[in-house]
């Protein structure tokens, strides 16, 4: 687009004033995440600068010049007193300086590349930029999936381009309907390196065009994650502790087993070790006791070399900060919250310090003693909650159709956690949700929670007015579920016995998967291995 080099934004910029600014970051050589973390590290460390939000990480294949590695991108909303050629300073310093990039050729390999691509000054407006070293907005922003989809994580729906003065986002569904498959990309969750292998969880949705209607939609394309339960408990209530033992033999023979069975079928596996049931009105171990029963078996597990353990996610479920801790020294790469960090304030800032953990962050109301009674979810009890002007979106769009309200409420409250996380130092690219079935819901809303993932998949909200706040997005999150053996299950098969609910558990798990969850959390692992493949190829023809 035609910028005029000289225009009045430049002047609407106050000396000594936090403004706002957007880079995007892509690496494609060595290990890209340890770049990326080392560049926004050495942007935080800058007084004149605050990491305010980062988007997920995304992989993609080269565009222009094809013949080289994929590349590691994303977004970062930041506040900074620098000016944009300021700005543009500190970005190539930690470019060739801090981090050694060698220029070979243009749009070549990079182990780190900064570019501005948006500029507000401290009243939220846009400055434009055309000098011979520096255009703002990034002049090719616009035709860079790459770039548009972390950014719109980070921007509102309603977010001018200052050039086109349409949405951001409207360019992002624009360049998707030219259904160019080198525009897609895959999402990324860090976990901890091992052997020195970078390791990750990978989703991918595209953009549709529903041929009847002419409407886009999602669609779910990467298989669907299995997450084992291994519970060390003595009174969970799904399988009575049959795992519990003083050794950890038994634990390792079970994890063995799983592995044959799931590995004929999928690429991967994850178990979720549980040591405090969250059964409702169940008793709580003490600390100790949690420690105690997990700890030995993720060492133990971890330290078993006849196990293929890249291949092996190692998860704990736990809601305490001092149990995920030492689960991450012991070897875990994802912490498994049910009180999406309500009930150990600690929680966030162990997860923080480790950027390459996963967080399930998960919605509950009340403790596992109160919850079931706090299962009423109408627009009247959450709104507004301490005067909050909230502006909710549904695919970037304001929704307030009844429908959608239950899911509304819910990621309201979830997104309450979310902005409380980021502001705790999390990156969103270690964030996986889960709306929590059986948690402070009836047998109704278990059910109807599985109905309106796609809901909560598209849900963003902003705080009308307050531009300190972030701008909670959900999209490009994965969606965990955990409905196995549930009572909402055996209230409509007539099962007493959480054991006899496995069978019906299936069909559950086969619906989570059409109605686009990506990681369901089972007992049954060797049934569910195959209810999973099979649902993976109906539904997402994978
Ligand atoms: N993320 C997540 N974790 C969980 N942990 C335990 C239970 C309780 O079920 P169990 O006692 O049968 O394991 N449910 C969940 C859940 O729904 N989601």
């Amino acid at each position: 687009f035609d910028l005029p080099v000289e225009n009045d934004s430049m002047k609407t910029l106050i000396p000594n004033t936090w403004n706002t600014a957007y880079l995007a970051f892509g690496s494609n050589i060595g290990d890209k995440l340890q770049y990326i973390e080392s560049a926004i590290t050495i942007l935080s460390n800058d007084p004149k600068i605050k990491i305010t939000q980062t988007s997920s990480l995304f992989e993609s294949e080269p565009m222009y010049f094809k013949d080289q590695d994929p590349f590691m991108n994303g977004c970062i909303q930041i506040k900074t007193k620098y000016l944009p050629q300021e700005l543009l300073s500190i970005c190539k310093e930690i470019e060739y300086d801090e981090l050694k990039r060698v220029k070979h050729f243009d749009n070549g390999p990079r182990c780190i590349d900064l570019d501005i691509i948006l500029y507000l000054n401290s009243s939220n407006e846009h400055i434009t930029i055309n000098e011979p070293n520096l255009v703002i907005p990034h002049p090719r922003m616009l035709e860079r999936s790459f770039v548009l989809e972390p950014l719109c994580e980070l921007i509102s729906p309603d977010h001018i381009h200052p050039i086109t003065a349409e949405p951001i986002w409207n360019h992002l569904d624009q360049l998707y309907a030219n259904e160019n498959d080198e525009d897609s990309l895959w999402k990324v969750i860090p976990l901890p390196n091992m052997n020195s292998q970078p390791r990750f969880l990978k989703f991918k949705s595209i953009n549709k065009i529903n041929k009847m209607t002419n409407q886009p939609y999602r669609e779910t394309v990467s298989p669907t994650y299995l997450m084992g339960i291994l519970n060390v408990t003595p009174d969970s209530f799904s399988d009575g502790g049959e795992h519990f033992s003083t050794t950890t033999i038994k634990e390792i023979n079970f994890v063995k087993e799983m592995c044959v069975q799931v590995f004929q079928l999928h690429e991967s596996i994850i178990i979720d070790i549980g040591g405090c049931s969250t059964r409702p009105g169940s008793i709580q171990a003490t600390l100790e006791e949690e420690l105690k029963r997990t700890i030995p078996v993720i060492k133990a597990i971890r330290s078993c070399n006849e196990l293929p353990q890249e291949k092996i996610i190692l998860s704990i479920d736990t809601y305490r900060a001092e149990v995920a801790r030492q689960s991450i020294e012991a070897g875990v790469d994802i912490v498994n919250d049910i009180s999406g960090g309500l009930f150990d304030d600690g929680m966030f800032k162990v997860i923080a310090a480790n950027p390459r953990v996963s967080y399930v962050l998960s919605h509950i109301r009340g403790d596992i003693s109160n919850m079931n009674k706090m299962n009423k979810y109408t627009n009247t009890t959450t709104d507004n909650e301490g005067g909050m002007n909230l502006i909710e979106y549904i695919n970037g769009k304001e929704c307030d159709i009844p429908e959608a309200q239950f899911m509304k409420v819910i990621g309201r409250e979830l997104s309450q956690r979310y902005k409380l996380a980021i502001a705790n130092g999390i990156r969103r690219w270690q964030i996986i949700l889960d709306p929590g079935i059986g948690f402070a819901k009836d047998s109704n809303q278990n059910l109807q929670i599985i109905r309106d993932i796609p809901i909560l998949k598209n849900y963003s909200c902003s705080e009308d007015g307050d531009k300190e706040t972030v701008f909670a997005n959900f999209k490009n999150i994965p969606i965990l579920l955990g409905p196995s053996r549930k009572k909402f299950i055996g209230k409509i098969t007539k099962d007493e016995d959480p054991v006899a609910r496995d069978f019906a558990t299936g069909s559950i798990v086969a619906s989570c998967v059409g109605f686009g969850t990506n990681i369901v959390r089972v007992h049954d692992i060797k049934d569910c291995s195959k209810t999973i493949k099979l649902a993976d190829t109906l539904y997402r023809k994978i």
